[in-house]
C-alpha cells in the first residue's frame, strides 16, 4: 500500500534547473510542490495556497550575493502569516548570513548544492514544527473559546443587599493585589463565582484560571493531579503530564472544598503552598510557581482546626483574606432580582416568551429555606421556564412542595419496589445525615458532586 502523502511546498529560486530538479524530487515526497522564479509572487501565492514550509533562496538579483533580498523576502513572508515556516536556501560560505536569518524568523537553512536525503531530513522536521505550531495555534483558540464561555456563565454577581454590597466592595480591594483568599459559605452560594470575579479583576486575568474541586479528587491520584507526573511514575503515567499547580502558573489557582483534604494531603498541600515550588511525581526536578491562590470550603474550618481535623497553619497561610458568603436566607431581598436575572437568561436559552415572575410566586419563594441556596433558585427558574406554557410564572409552576421535606424521618418500606423512589428517600436521607452537605452527601452515596446535584434536579429535591 503506498503512504498517502501530505505537505504543501513552496520553493523559490532564481535557477530553474534547480527548481525542477528539487520538484521531480520532492513530488515523490509530497502531496504539492510548487516552484517559483519570481519573488515578486510570493504574496500572491500566499494568498491563494496555505503553505506548510516555504523553502526561500537568499539572493535573486544577479550577481548579488549579500543575500539582503532574503532577509527583505522573510520579513514579508513572516507578516503576511507570522506562523510560515520558512528554510533558507544558501551557498557555501554563506552561513554566517544564514544564522543571521534564523535569528530573523526563518526555521532552517540548507547548503547548495545539497543533497536530496539531507534536503527531505529538513523539510520533514520543518513540516513537523509547521504541525506543532498549528496545533497551539487551534488549542489557543478553543482555550480563548472556553474561557469566554466559562467568563460568560460567571460573568455577573446580582446582589444589591447591604451583606453582597460589603462583599463587591472586598473583591475590589483583594483583586488588585496578590493575597491568598479563602471564601467561606454553603454550597451554591457563589464561591467559584467570587473567586473568578478576583481572578478577572486583577492582573493575572490573561493568564490561567485553573479551578481544582478537591472533594473529588482520590487520595491516591491527589500528587499526580496537583503537582503532575512523569511518564511511567506509576501504571497509569502513559505520558508526562502537568499537574493544575503548572497549568496555573501565572495565573490563578482556585482550590474548591479544601475543608474535605485528609490531614496527609493537607501537610502535602502546605509544603508546596509555602516554598512555591512542585515537583512532579517521578521527576527529581522542582519548578518554581508563581499563582495566586483562592481557596473555598463550605466546611466550619476553625472548628475542625480545634477538632484536630484541620491543620491551622494551612488555614493561616490560605486566609490572608477572607470572604463569607452569606446564604440566600441570609438575603432574601436578593431573591427578586436572582430570580428575574435567570428568568431572562432561561427564557432566552429555551426560547420562551415569559416575562415575569408574579408576586405570589415571589412571596411562596421567600418562604422557603433554599437549602442549595443560589444554584437551588437557578434550577428552580430554568425548570419553571421549559415546564410553563403562560406569559408569567406562578407558585405551581415551582416545585416547591416536592422541596419540603414530606416527612421528618424518611423510611424505606419494602413494599416500595419503585427504584425511582428509593433513591429519591435514599438521597433524602444521606442528605440530612449531613445536614445537606453535598459533598459529604455524594461520598457517602458514592457519587460525585455534579451527579448527585443532577439527581436533586431529577427528583426535584
Ligand atoms: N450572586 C450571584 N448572581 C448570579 N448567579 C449566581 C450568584 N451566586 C451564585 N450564582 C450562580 O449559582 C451557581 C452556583 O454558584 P457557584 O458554583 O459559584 O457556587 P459554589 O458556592 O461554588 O457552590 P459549591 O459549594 O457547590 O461548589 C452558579 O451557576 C452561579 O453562576
Amino acid at each position: 500500500m503506498t503512504e498517502v502523502k501530505h505537505g504543501k511546498i513552496l520553493i523559490v529560486d532564481d535557477n530553474e534547473d534547480l527548481l525542477k530538479a528539487a520538484k521531480m524530487f520532492l513530488k515523490r515526497y509530497f502531496a504539492q510542490v510548487d516552484i517559483e522564479k519570481n519573488p515578486e509572487a510570493i504574496p500572491g501565492l500566499l494568498n491563494q495556497e496555505d503553505y506548510d514550509v516555504i523553502l526561500l533562496d537568499m539572493n535573486f538579483t544577479k550577481d548579488v550575493v549579500s543575500g539582503h533580498e532574503g532577509y527583505m523576502w522573510l520579513e514579508r513572508i513572516l507578516q503576511i502569516d507570522p506562523s510560515a515556516v520558512v528554510v533558507l536556501i544558501t551557498a557555501y560560505g554563506d552561513v554566517q548570513m544564514a544564522v543571521k536569518a534564523i535569528k530573523a524568523g526563518a526555521t532552517d537553512f540548507v547548503l547548495k548544492p545539497w543533497e536530496n536525503e539531507k534536503l527531505l531530513a529538513t523539510l520533514y522536521a520543518a513540516m513537523r514544527l509547521r504541525e506543532t505550531r498549528d496545533e497551539v495555534e487551534t488549542l489557543k483558540v478553543k482555550n480563548q473559546e472556553i474561557n469566554r464561555e466559562i467568563n460568560h456563565r460567571y460573568s455577573e454577581i446580582i446582589g444589591q443587599s447591604s451583606v453582597m454590597q460589603k462583599i463587591f466592595a472586598t473583591i475590589d480591594r483583594v483583586a488588585k493585589t496578590d493575597a491568598n483568599v479563602l471564601i467561606l459559605g454553603e454550597n451554591g452560594t457563589g464561591k467559584e463565582l467570587i473567586a473568578r470575579a478576583i481572578h478577572k479583576n486583577s492582573v493575572r486575568q490573561n493568564q490561567n484560571f485553573v479551578s481544582v474541586d478537591l472533594g473529588s479528587i482520590t487520595e491516591t491520584l491527589f500528587e499526580s493531579e496537583l503537582f503532575g507526573h512523569k511518564k511511567g511514575s506509576f501504571t497509569d503515567a502513559k505520558e508526562d503530564r502537568a499537574g493544575r499547580f503548572e497549568l496555573a502558573n501565572g495565573g490563578t489557582l482556585f482550590l474548591d472544598e479544601i475543608g474535605n483534604l485528609s490531614m496527609p494531603l493537607q501537610a502535602k498541600l502546605l509544603t508546596v503552598i509555602q516554598n512555591r515550588r512542585v515537583s512532579r511525581v517521578g521527576a527529581n526536578k522542582e519548578t518554581n510557581i508563581d499563582i495566586r491562590l483562592i481557596c473555598a470550603t463550605n466546611m466550619p474550618l476553625y472548628e475542625m482546626v480545634k477538632e484536630n481535623r484541620f491543620r491551622q497553619d494551612l488555614v493561616y497561610r490560605i486566609n490572608t483574606i477572607e470572604i463569607q458568603l452569606p446564604s440566600l436566607r441570609e438575603r432574601f431581598e436578593d431573591i427578586p432580582l436572582l430570580a428575574n436575572f435567570f428568568l431572562k437568561q432561561y427564557a432566552e436559552k429555551y426560547s420562551k416568551n415569559i416575562s415575569k415572575i408574579s408576586d405570589s410566586a415571589l412571596t411562596r419563594m421567600h418562604k422557603h429555606t433554599w437549602p442549595g441556596n443560589i444554584r437551588e433558585l437557578q434550577h428552580a427558574v430554568e425548570r419553571a421556564v421549559i415546564l410553563s406554557n403562560a406569559s408569567v410564572l406562578q407558585p405551581e409552576d415551582f416545585n416547591f412542595n416536592a422541596t419540603a421535606p414530606k416527612e421528618e424521618n424518611p423510611q424505606l418500606s419494602l413494599d416500595q419496589y419503585n427504584l425511582d423512589e428509593v433513591e429519591k428517600l435514599l438521597i433524602r436521607k444521606v442528605l440530612k445525615k449531613y445536614n445537606g452537605n453535598i459533598t459529604q452527601a455524594a461520598s457517602e452515596l458514592g457519587l460525585t458532586r455534579s451527579s448527585l446535584y443532577r439527581r436533586l434536579e431529577k427528583h426535584g429535591l
